[in-house]
């Protein structure tokens, strides 16, 4: 049954090769506005190069990304368009699309600039953005995403694991994105940490419209947050549904065993 939702952002025959390793193979698939789609699949299936690909991140060997126009750039109530994403980003793409789509990874540590306090990695992210940076608006995205005043003058190495994804997510956030994709964002985290950026991605994702892509290998996180699901194999989707259709009638053979290999508590 096709889905009659507008789309966000269509990802069309993407592949990437790097070199003799096939990591994406013809991969296509819809993103809705506000939505969260979870990319899951067995570690190599080839998520993270497909979520890095739709954040400009990684450059493609095929296939395309388009983004749908931004409302501001639409004469008033005229649909916007497509716009499709360059293979190869170069600096101003990323000021004109790297900003609508945002990506938080697994370790906050290799995302984050050591000698940059929390408040100076709000500022510089707001300076990419264009805007300029008070410490108004600096406090504003910390407590935005759970930190407090004291924490503005720490080093990541002075915050804790949870602490510094937080800080992740608010400079993520301080950039207006409309689309955020997670890429094993919580799987480091203790499990009481977990659930609370878990909580924290849901509040902002509800609060801001964001469309959120989760990409992960734990099903049981896939369930609590996911409305939709796309099932990765070795650079192929194999299944894709709606997250209940998916986990209460799965399909796929692979599938199948990802859930058994998985078991799923009853909530
Ligand atoms: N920069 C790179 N150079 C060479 N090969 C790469 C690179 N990045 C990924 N690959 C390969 O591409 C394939 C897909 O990797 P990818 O990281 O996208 O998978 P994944 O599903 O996200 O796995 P994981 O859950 O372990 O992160 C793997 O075979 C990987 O070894």
């Amino acid at each position: 049954m096709s889905d009659q939702r507008p789309t966000l952002i269509e990802v069309r025959h993407l592949r990437k090769i790097f070199g003799k390793t096939l990591a994406v193979d013809d991969v296509s698939f819809d993103i809705y506005p506000a939505e969260i789609l979870a990319l899951v699949g067995e570690s190599g299936s080839g998520k993270t190069t497909v979520g890095r690909m739709i954040s400009g991140l990684e450059d493609k060997s095929g296939g395309t990304v388009s983004l749908r126009g931004s409302a501001s750039s639409s004469t008033e109530n005229a649909p916007t368009a497509m716009e499709r994403l360059p293979d190869r980003y170069r600096k101003q793409d990323f000021r004109r699309y790297g900003q609508r789509i945002q990506m938080i990874f697994q370790d906050p540590l290799s995302s984050l600039n050591p000698f940059f306090n929390a408040g100076e990695v709000i500022s510089e992210a707001l300076r990419f953005a264009g805007q300029k940076p008070t410490l108004e608006t600096q406090l504003h995205w910390l407590n935005e995403a759970g930190l407090q005043p004291d924490h503005l003058h720490r080093l990541p190495h002075e915050l804790s694991g949870g602490q510094r994804q937080r800080l992740c997510i608010a400079r993520a956030l301080c950039m207006r994105p409309e689309v955020i994709v997670s890429d094993e964002s919580v799987s480091a985290l203790d499990v009481s940490v977990q659930a609370q950026i878990l909580a924290l991605l849901l509040r902002l994702q509800d609060t801001h419209a964001l469309t959120l892509i989760f990409i992960t290998h734990d099903l049981n996180v896939v369930r609590q947050i996911a409305s939709r699901v796309l099932v990765m194999r070795r650079g192929q989707i194999v299944e894709s549904g709606q997250a209940d259709q998916v986990f209460d009638a799965p399909q796929h053979e692979y599938t199948k065993a990802l859930l058994a290999a998985c078991p799923i508590p009853q909530i």
